[in-house]
């Protein structure tokens, strides 16, 4: 971790212009600034308005010992979740989303299923992965994502312990030259996963955290890893490590608004007899006539009935 230096200030700063930089890591109003030549700053953004995330293009200026963000660029996408208090953003201009499963522990539906429709709302694609295929359990995992690959995912499988080489030759392809936010409850084998495809993880995370984290009790970062070695001409590929998947509020999105969020649902709309039609108890309703038919399955259906109701619970005034 480097302090900025008055050379640098120097490059960017004889006629006033900022520099550029990609923000690398985390942690409420602190985050570490990677430059366009692998220098990492300490940078603090200047107040809510500038606040910035992991995956951000930004162009900063130093300031003192530490570095200040000043400008952001325009974001591409912003995956973000929101409880009743607060919203907290994952990460900024994503390629991707690796949702990490396995059957042991049996991995939450209603998680996987929020973890979807925030993609879905910021317009981010989403791969499923699904760990831990070694395991007898893993079957009955796999049972329960039929309708996820029904819905048109792709759910990759891997055993990361079990089977390294095969995971990594599995995943090399679909993660090179793209950025990725992997997400994963705890003990889906999410550290594994992050070792596995970064043999130099450590180091890259070290100097984060311990710049961020210094005098603070906490290790709940974001952090931005590099892929691979930088080749000119080609895209390096990321992956962002964040922590949060355990409580996955949704309160930025309306309940009105979940039908078209949820593809299986989403394939049945047009078929209701009112047009304002909420898919609950309505006469005439596509979207329940394709429940009765099979066409949606009980599961899903239930967790869109169940996340309607804590939606509009939370839109109630008082
Ligand atoms: N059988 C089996 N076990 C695995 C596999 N991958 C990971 N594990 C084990 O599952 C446990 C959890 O893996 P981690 O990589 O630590 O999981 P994590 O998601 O990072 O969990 P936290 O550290 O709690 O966030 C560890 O004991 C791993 O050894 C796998 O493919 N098969
Ligand atoms: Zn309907």
């Amino acid at each position: 971790m480097k302090r900025p230096s008055r050379g640098g200030a120097a490059k960017g700063g004889a006629n006033g212009a900022l520099q550029e930089a990609l923000v690398v890591g985390s942690h409420g109003r602190h985050v570490v600034i990677e430059t366009p030549e692998g220098e990492r700053l300490l940078a603090h953004s200047r107040g809510k308005k500038s606040a910035c995330v992991v995956g951000d293009r930004v162009r900063w200026a130093p300031a003192g010992d530490e570095a200040v963000v000043e400008a952001l660029s325009p974001r591409r996408n912003l995956l973000m979740r929101q409880d009743e208090w607060r919203s907290k953003s994952f990460a900024a201009n994503l390629d991707q989303l690796l949702i990490m499963l396995a059957g042991e522990p049996m991995f939450s539906e209603s998680q996987l299923n929020r973890a979807l429709i925030a993609a879905e709302d910021a317009g981010i694609r989403a791969v499923l992965l699904l760990n831990k295929v070694d395991l007898p359990t893993g079957d009955l995992a796999r049972e329960r994502l039929a309708p996820y690959r029904a819905m048109g995912l792709t759910v990759l499988e891997t055993s990361l312990k079990a089977q390294p080489d095969a995971a990594l030759a599995l995943l090399a392809p679909v993660l090179a030259g793209h950025t990725t936010l992997v997400l994963g409850p705890s003990g889906m084998g999410k550290s594994t996963l992050i070792n596995l495809m970064l043999p130099q993880a450590q180091a890259q995370v070290g100097e984060i955290s311990q710049a961020l984290n210094a005098g603070r009790h906490t290790t709940t970062t974001t952090t931005w890893y590099w892929l691979g070695d930088a080749v000119e001409g080609q895209v390096r590929g990321a992956l962002i490590d964040s922590p949060g998947f355990q409580e996955f509020g949704l309160m930025h999105i309306t309940p009105q608004r979940l039908p078209e969020l949820m593809p299986d649902l989403r394939a049945q709309l047009g078929h209701c007899r009112f047009y304002n039609c909420t898919h609950r108890h309505e006469p005439g309703c596509g979207v329940r006539e394709a429940l009765d038919r099979g066409e949606i399955s009980p599961n899903r259906y239930r967790l869109y009935e169940a996340l309607w109701d804590e939606l509009e619970a939370g839109q109630r005034p008082g």
